[in-house]
C-alpha cells in the first residue's frame, strides 16, 4: 500500500553563475511548497547550464557547498533534488542530490556525460558508476540526469536497483522538433522499464542555447499526464496515486513555427536582461531579416525598449523607408531616418586617391554597410544599448554579410534561421496581428529581397534563389552529404561546389560574429567546430573529380 505522492516539477529559469540568486530562486520554490513530498529542480540548478569552464575553478566548489547547506537546512518539511558540481579535490561529477529532514539523503553522479554537439561534459567530468534509488514515503525513486535518458542502459539499472518511479533533472536545449524527439526518447526508457518518468527541464536563454522547458510526466506506458509550458518558467505539483501519475489537464503544444519564434523570444530577453541591458537598438532597412529581428526584439522587451535607425543611401527605395516607418509605428518602438549620403561621400574622397585606378567592386558596398555600423555602434555606446545585428543563416553560411558592417552587434537573434525559415517565421508572426495592422508589412514580405548596395540589386544576382541555397547548406553543413550526394539531389555541379567553397572560405568571418541561439540541428558554433584555416575543401573537390573521372 503506498500512500498518495505529491511530485513538483520546478522548470526555472536559472542564470549561470549566479549561485546566490539561484539558490534564492530554490530556497523560494521550498517554502511555497511545503506541502508537496518532494520538489525536483533542473541539472546543475545551482549553477545552471553550462558553466562551461567556471568548473574549473576551485573557488565554484566553495559557494556551491554553501549554497547547498542553506538547501539542505530548509527540507524540514519537504525533500529537495537539486542538481550541482561535484569534487573531491581529483574527480568532479555531475551530481544530483537529494535532502531532507535537513539532511543529505542521497548523491546521484551522471553516468552518461553527453560530448557531442553543442555539449562537452568529458572535458568536465567523470562518469558515475552506480544507480542510486532512494525511499520517499515507501516509494523508491530512482535519479537519472538528462543524458543518462538517451539510450537504454542507465534507466535499466535504475529499475534493476529497485526504482518505481524514474526521476530526471535536465538541461536539455532547444531545436526545432526536438520536443516530439525528446518525447520518443522519454517514452521509450517508460516502456522498457514499464515506470513512470519525472522530467524535469531548465528554461531560459544561455548564450546560444535556449532551454525550452517542456517538463512532462509520463505514465508507465509512456504516455503524458502533465506537460510544463514551453519557453515559459513554471512550478507544478504532480500528483501520485501509488506509482501511478494522475492525468492533468494538458497545455497545447505550439506547431514548429511558433515554437521557434517563443523561444527566439526568450533567447533574446535573457540575453538582453541577464546581461544587464536597459534596451536594444538594430538597423531596420525594409528587407525581412530586420523586420523579423524588429518583431522579436518588441516583444521580447516591449516596444519603449526598441529603437530602428533607417539609414537610407541613393540606392534605397523610398518603399523601404516607408515600410520601415509604418512597421516601427505599428509595433510601438522609436524610430530615427539617418541618411548615410554625407559620410559614404566623405569616406570616398578619402579613399579615392589610395584605391587609385581601382574597378569599382564591393568595397563601395561594403562602405555603405560599414557607415550603418558606425551610426549604430555609436548609439550603443552613447546609450548603452545592445546592438542587434540582423544576419540569417543562409547569408552568414556564404559570407553574404560584410564584417564591422551589418556584422556589427552584440547578439544575433536569427543568425541560426535559414532565409526561408525568416519568411517562415515572419509570416507567423503576421497571424498573431489584426490583418489590417501587420507586425511585419506584407510588401516587406512579398518583395524580392536586396542588399540595396547597389543600382537594382537583388540577392538572387549573386546566390541561387534560397530554397535552393537552403537545401544545398543543409545537405553540406547540417548532414554531412559529399559532393555526389547533393549532385544527385539534382543540383549542378558548379552551383554546389560554389556554395561549398563559399561555406568553407567564410569559416573567418563566422567565427567574428555576434553569438545567437541555435535553432537547428547544427549550429555554425557550437554544433559544427571547422578550423578557419582549412585546406579540406581542396581535398573534397579533387577527390570528386577522380571519382567522377
Ligand atoms: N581567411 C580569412 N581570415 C581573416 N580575414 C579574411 C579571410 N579571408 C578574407 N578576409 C578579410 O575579409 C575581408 C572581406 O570581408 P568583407 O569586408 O566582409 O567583404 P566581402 O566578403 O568581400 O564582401 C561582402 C559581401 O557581402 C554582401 N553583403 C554585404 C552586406 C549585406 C548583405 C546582405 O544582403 O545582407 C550582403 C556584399 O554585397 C558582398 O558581396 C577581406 O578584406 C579580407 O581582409
Ligand atoms: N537602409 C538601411 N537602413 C537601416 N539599416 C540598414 C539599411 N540597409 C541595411 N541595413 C542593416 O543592415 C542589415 C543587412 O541588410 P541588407 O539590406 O544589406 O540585406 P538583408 O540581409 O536582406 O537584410 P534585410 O532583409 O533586413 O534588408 C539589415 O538587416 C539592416 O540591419
Ligand atoms: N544536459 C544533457 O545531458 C543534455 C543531453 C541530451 N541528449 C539532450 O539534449 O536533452
Amino acid at each position: 500500500m503506498h500512500l498518495p505522492l505529491n511530485i513538483t516539477l520546478a522548470q526555472l529559469n536559472l542564470t549561470v553563475g549566479a549561485i546566490q540568486a539561484n539558490k534564492e530562486k530554490i530556497l523560494a520554490v521550498i517554502a511555497e511548497h511545503e506541502g508537496s513530498d518532494l520538489i525536483i529542480f533542473p541539472e546543475l540548478a545551482i549553477t545552471g547550464y553550462p558553466p562551461e569552464d567556471l568548473l574549473y575553478r576551485p573557488d565554484l566548489y566553495q559557494v556551491v557547498s554553501s549554497a547547498l547547506d542553506e538547501i539542505s537546512a530548509a527540507t524540514e518539511n519537504v525533500a529537495v533534488a537539486v542538481g550541482h558540481p561535484q569534487t573531491d579535490g581529483e574527480t568532479f561529477w555531475n551530481a544530483l542530490t537529494v535532502f531532507s529532514n535537513k539532511r543529505q539523503v542521497a548523491t546521484y553522479h551522471k553516468r552518461k556525460l553527453p560530448n557531442y554537439g553543442v555539449f562537452d561534459e568529458n572535458r568536465y567530468f567523470t562518469p558515475g558508476d552506480e544507480a542510486v534509488v532512494v525511499e520517499l514515503q515507501g516509494v523508491r525513486i530512482g535519479l537519472l540526469i538528462c543524458e543518462d535518458l538517451w539510450s537504454p542502459e542507465a534507466a535499466r539499472q535504475t529499475r534493476e536497483a529497485g526504482a518505481q518511479i524514474l526521476v530526471s533533472v535536465n538541461a536539455s536545449p532547444f531545436e526545432e522538433y526536438k520536443y516530439s524527439q525528446r518525447l520518443q526518447v522519454l517514452s521509450a526508457r517508460c516502456k522498457e522499464t514499464q515506470l513512470p518518468l519525472v522530467y524535469v527541464n531548465a528554461v531560459g536563454g544561455q548564450d546560444e542555447l535556449i532551454f525550452d522547458g517542456n517538463s512532462v510526466v509520463l505514465d508507465a506506458s509512456g504516455d503524458v499526464a502533465v506537460h510544463l509550458p514551453h519557453c515559459e518558467e513554471a512550478v507544478v505539483t504532480a500528483h501520485f496515486d501509488g506509482v501511478q501519475p494522475v492525468k492533468q489537464k494538458l497545455p497545447t503544444v505550439p506547431d514548429n513555427s511558433a515554437s521557434i519564434y517563443q523561444a527566439l523570444v526568450l533567447a533574446l530577453r535573457d540575453y538582453v536582461q541577464k546581461n544587464g541591458f536597459p534596451s536594444v537598438l538594430l538597423g531596420l532597412s525594409g528587407g525581412i531579416d530586420s523586420a523579423l529581428t524588429l518583431a522579436l526584439a518588441v516583444d521580447a522587451l516591449g516596444g519603449d525598449k526598441v529603437r530602428a535607425v533607417m539609414m537610407p543611401y541613393r540606392y534605397t527605395a523610398d518603399i523601404s523607408v516607408a515600410d520601415a516607418e509604418a512597421q516601427a509605428k505599428t509595433l510601438g518602438c522609436a524610430f530615427d531616418i539617418v541618411p548615410i549620403e554625407p559620410m559614404v561621400n566623405s569616406f570616398m574622397e578619402t579613399l579615392t586617391p589610395l584605391f587609385g585606378n581601382t574597378e569599382r567592386d564591393t568595397t563601395e558596398e561594403n562602405l555603405q554597410a560599414r557607415c550603418r555600423g558606425v551610426i549604430l555602434m555609436g548609439l550603443s555606446n552613447k546609450h548603452g544599448s545592445l546592438l542587434l545585428t540582423t544576419g540569417n543563416k543562409s547569408e552568414l553560411a556564404v559570407g553574404y554579410c560584410t564584417l564591422y558592417g551589418d556584422m556589427c552587434g552584440g547578439f544575433a537573434p536569427i543568425k541560426d534561421l535559414p532565409k526561408c525559415l525568416v519568411y517562415q517565421l515572419s509570416i507567423y508572426r503576421n497571424t498573431l496581428n489584426p490583418k489590417d495592422s501587420p507586425a511585419i508589412p506584407e510588401r516587406v514580405i512579398t518583395r524580392a529581397p536586396s542588399a540595396e548596395l547597389a543600382p537594382d540589386q537583388k540577392d538572387q544576382d549573386s546566390l541561387p534563389p534560397y530554397e535552393v541555397l537552403d537545401e544545398i547548406i543543409d545537405g553540406y553543413a547540417e548532414r554531412d552529404l559529399s559532393i555526389a550526394d547533393l549532385v544527385a539531389l539534382g543540383y549542378s555541379e558548379t552551383l554546389v561546389k560554389d556554395i561549398i567553397r563559399k561555406i568553407e572560405r567564410n569559416e573567418y568571418k563566422r567565427r567574428q560574429g555576434a553569438v545567437g541561439p541555435k535553432v537547428t540541428r547544427r549550429n555554425f558554433n557550437k554544433d559544427r567546430r571547422y578550423p578557419i584555416t582549412n585546406h579540406y575543401v581542396h581535398t573534397l573537390m579533387n577527390s570528386f573529380a577522380k571519382n567522377e573521372g
